[in-house]
């Protein structure tokens, strides 16, 4: 029998993707997310007192993004902001050449903010598909091989509503199926923000409803789940929830969502940090990699749980890159083994128990 509709992907790019996605969280491995938005680099660069201009932010990455060969040892792919994927290194080479000539993949932030969405409970959508097709072609073409696509929904009294949950995993699709068509692995955010107070089960439910609409949209859109990655949050009480939960039941709730939504076709899911301390971040991997019937890839694609410490360290001083890139190696090797589930100890970093929450993290 012929097929009744004509290929969504030919078996070459279907390959292609399967590769990068698997180099990405190679066992050992996760992302480094350097892809803030000028907006976010504000609150980044706020911490150490520096000015939010081009220049600083280029520092910023020189200081993260050029750490020599030992780097692909525990990254295995970094996500780029438009910016800086036509930025140059002190030594005039293009970051970009600087993660490919260090074996890490570089990657790019394709989204273009957070929008209100009306109609909804001041809720949010993403935009940015116009000239998607457009401006992926050319990321391939300077060297990306991988995008992101960052969705936020929050948890209050009546959110996420229908409304937002149908939209956010449609527009995700969208995106996706554009990214696959580009030859770029699509990493699919559904941010569940951190904000409130409801706890755990909560956050449980609305975790497995959203993850049920995203790849519900996924299948509408015949996205190649093979070549994807899903980058959510950990569930966890609301951040203002008084209950804290440990990362043993941290891990098991979250890996129950999962489990009852994410089909094993997908390679990996990639945690973001969502304002968790560096150490806790790092025990609720590894936790979640010590229990059993994890068909996927458990790995990390943080912003803040591996920069907050190497950003407090090196203050915006030339002198200080040394020490503060050490420090950020160091946060990679503890969470390449919590991707293993053999990660022991207390993790002891500069900024231990510090953690980033930022209110509202929907620009
Ligand atoms: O600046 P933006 O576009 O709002 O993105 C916020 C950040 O959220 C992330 O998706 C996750 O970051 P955290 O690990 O700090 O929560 C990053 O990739 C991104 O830089």
């Amino acid at each position: 029998m012929t097929a009744r509709f004509v290929p969504y992907l030919p078996k070459d790019r279907e390959d292609e993707l399967r590769r990068i996605a698997r180099a990405l969280i190679a066992p050992g491995k996760g992302i480094l997310a350097a892809d803030e938005s000028n907006a976010s680099m504000h609150k980044r660069l706020d911490m150490i007192k520096m000015e939010n201009n081009e220049e600083n932010r280029r520092k910023f990455r020189e200081m993260l993004l050029c750490c020599g060969k030992e780097m692909s040892e525990h990254i295995g792919g970094c996500i780029l902001f438009h910016e800086t994927l036509y930025q140059k290194a002190n030594d005039g080479v293009p970051f970009v050449k600087h993660l490919q000539q260090n074996g890490v993949v570089p990657g790019i932030k394709v989204d273009m903010g957070v929008v209100p969405l009306a109609g909804s409970d001041a809720e949010t959508t993403t935009q940015g598909l116009d000239n998607l097709a457009e401006r992926c072609a050319q990321y391939k073409k300077d060297g990306a091989h991988f995008t992101k696509w960052r969705c936020t929904l929050k948890i209050q009294q009546f959110t996420p509503t229908y409304q937002a949950m149908i939209e956010n995993a449609n527009v995700l699709a969208r995106y996706a199926s554009i990214s696959q068509q580009n030859r770029l692995v699509p990493i699919i955010e559904p941010e569940i923000l951190p904000d409130g107070n409801h706890d755990i089960e909560t956050t449980k439910e609305i975790a497995e409803k959203v993850l049920q609409f995203v790849m519900h949209s996924l299948a509408i859109h015949n996205v190649f789940l093979e070549g994807l990655l899903l980058k959510v949050a950990m569930v966890t009480p609301g951040f203002k929830c008084p209950k804290r939960n440990t990362a043993d039941e941290i891990a098991s709730f979250t890996l129950s969502a999962l489990q009852r939504r994410i089909p094993p076709a997908i390679p990996g899911i990639v945690f973001l940090s969502g304002g968790m301390a560096e150490d806790e971040a790092t025990a609720n991997l590894n936790a979640m990699n010590k229990l059993p019937n994890r068909p996927w890839a458990l790995s990390f694609s943080f912003a803040r749980a591996l920069q907050t410490s190497a950003t407090l360290i090196w203050h915006g001083k030339e002198e200080n890159q040394k020490a503060a890139r050490e420090e950020m190696l160091k946060i990679a090797k503890a969470n390449g083994l919590a991707t293993l589930g053999k990660f022991q100890g207390n993790l002891k970093t500069f900024a231990s128990g510090k953690n980033t929450f930022v209110a509202d993290n929907a620009y």
